[in-house]
């Protein structure tokens, strides 16, 4: 068992963070962003810092815990990061690796070489431009003639990232605040919402979601610009890097196990009676349990799937008792207040607006013939989860009305 320090910040950081995890290395991982940091949590299993650390600060850390090995797993261009890691390592004589990122390239895109160079390409053109480069470098794009009127910047849906959007004059519509990973899909939804022409990427790998952009872009008839690599890679693969350690590489994060509980009498309670707490209430009546309802407004069809119901805003006591808790209002507030009070109770716990703090996934069902399907892509792909439970609905449709 070695003592590993990763910085991450990437993808590939948090993946080979669980498999040298589950290779039995004590693990500490560190990230720049509170957001990080609670994406970091939700795999557990190894021990999280937060904040951004210069030169000294981390020279301290490293000498106070004594790591065996450091792990480089930042994005290739927190360049400052790499170099100030180096030499504290090297200062302290303690190994240091750095995670090379998987790259693939796309064939008909404009490659640049920086941010000035991609808005020196756009100044000759027109059209919407979504841009995917993340929220630090936004300001590099600032100079673009017509900048708040055609960029559209996704970025991490944390204050940081939208404090910098306003900072350099984007407003409301222009700020996309997501956490990916994004599916071709979405990417592919996004550039035909906004109408775009041009979508802006760094040359980020696979794993950064690069190929899901391109393929999106192809389809919507957008040109992609690759800010290419300020400097050539070296490094160690996330392969070599778990042979090093012992760990079995894994591609993504495991997914989900399927369990099948009898629901037969048991309590529920869902928090909400929008589109989403009506959905999920229909499938939960099929499994014969009984399921109270707390909303300030209720519609009819809830009202009269519900066994009972509170007319009324959510009260922490409607928690006691229940086998398991909904938690689907619109309110982030409320259904986080939901989740934590649930978890100090140990009842189990479900949000709808967010994946990291669900104890469980709601799957998409389908039943027939005495069997039940429930589908889930372990929170990848909503949209993919829903497309396979019509699939079957449909085929077992087709069946039942003797259609073949
Ligand atoms: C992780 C999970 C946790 C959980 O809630 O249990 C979750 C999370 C989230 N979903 C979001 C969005 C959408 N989800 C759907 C659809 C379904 N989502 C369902 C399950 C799950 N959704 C769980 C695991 C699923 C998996 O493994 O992938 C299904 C299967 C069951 C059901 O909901 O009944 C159902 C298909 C039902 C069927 O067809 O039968 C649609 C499409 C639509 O509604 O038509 C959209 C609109 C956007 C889009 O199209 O992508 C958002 C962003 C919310 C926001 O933007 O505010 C979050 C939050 C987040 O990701 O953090
Ligand atoms: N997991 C999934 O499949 C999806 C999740 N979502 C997310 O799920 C959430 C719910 O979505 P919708 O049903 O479409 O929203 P909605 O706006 O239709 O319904 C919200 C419900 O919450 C209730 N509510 C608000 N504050 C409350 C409180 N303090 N106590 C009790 N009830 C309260 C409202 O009265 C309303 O009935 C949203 O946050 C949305 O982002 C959206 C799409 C899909």
């Amino acid at each position: 068992m070695k003592k590993l320090l990763i910085f991450s910040g990437t993808t590939e950081g948090r993946l080979l963070a669980g498999s040298l995890c589950r290779a039995g290395h004590h693990v500490t991982v560190s990230v720049a962003t509170e957001y990080g940091k609670e994406l970091a949590f939700s795999e557990a299993g190894y021990r999280v810092w937060t904040g951004r650390l210069d030169r000294e600060e981390m020279e301290e850390k490293l000498k106070a815990e004594r790591f065996d090995a450091v792990i480089d797993a930042t994005h290739p261009y927190a360049v400052q990061v790499t170099e100030n890691l180096k030499s504290a390592c090297e200062a302290l004589g303690i190994s240091y690796y750095r995670l090379k990122r998987m790259e693939t390239s796309a064939k008909e895109a404009v490659y640049v070489s920086s941010p000035a160079e991609a808005v020196q390409y756009l100044e000759q053109t027109s059209g919407k431009v979504l841009l995917t480069t993340g929220a630090k470098e936004l300001s590099a794009y600032a100079s673009l003639s017509g900048f708040s009127d055609r960029v559209y910047a996704r970025v991490l849906p944390c204050v940081e990232s939208i404090e910098a959007c306003q900072g350099c004059g984007l407003m409301g519509g222009h700020i996309l605040a997501m956490q990916g990973p994004f599916s071709e899909e979405m990417n592919l939804a996004v550039l035909r919402q906004i109408n775009a022409e041009f979508l802006v990427t760094k040359s980020s790998g696979t794993a950064g979601g690069f190929d899901e952009k391109v393929r999106a872009a192809k389809r919507a008839g957008a040109v992609v610009i690759v800010i290419g690599r300020t400097q050539q890679e070296t490094g160690f693969s996330m392969e070599e890097l778990c042979g090093l350690f012992g760990a079995c590489q894994e591609l993504a994060p495991p997914a989900y196990f399927p369990m099948f509980f009898p629901l037969q009498g048991k309590r529920i309670l869902v928090v909400g009676a929008g589109a989403i707490a009506a959905r999920r209430i229909q499938t939960l009546k099929r499994f014969g349990c009984y399921i109270t309802v707390v909303a300030p407004r209720l519609s009819d069809p809830v009202r009269a799937m519900a066994d009972r119901i509170y007319e009324r805003e959510f009260a922490d006591s409607d928690c006691g008792g229940m086998y398991f808790v909904l938690a689907a209002t619109n309110d982030r507030a409320v259904n986080h207040h939901i989740v934590s009070l649930c978890r100090n109770r140990g009842i189990l716990v479900n949000a709808a607006d967010c994946k990291e703090e669900c104890d469980f996934y709601f799957p998409a069902v389908a039943e027939h013939d005495g069997l039940v399907f429930g589908i889930c892509s372990s929170g990848a792909d909503h949209r993919k989860v829903k497309q396979a439970a019509n699939f079957l609905r449909r085929e077992f449709g087709r069946k039942q009305e003797g259609l073949e």
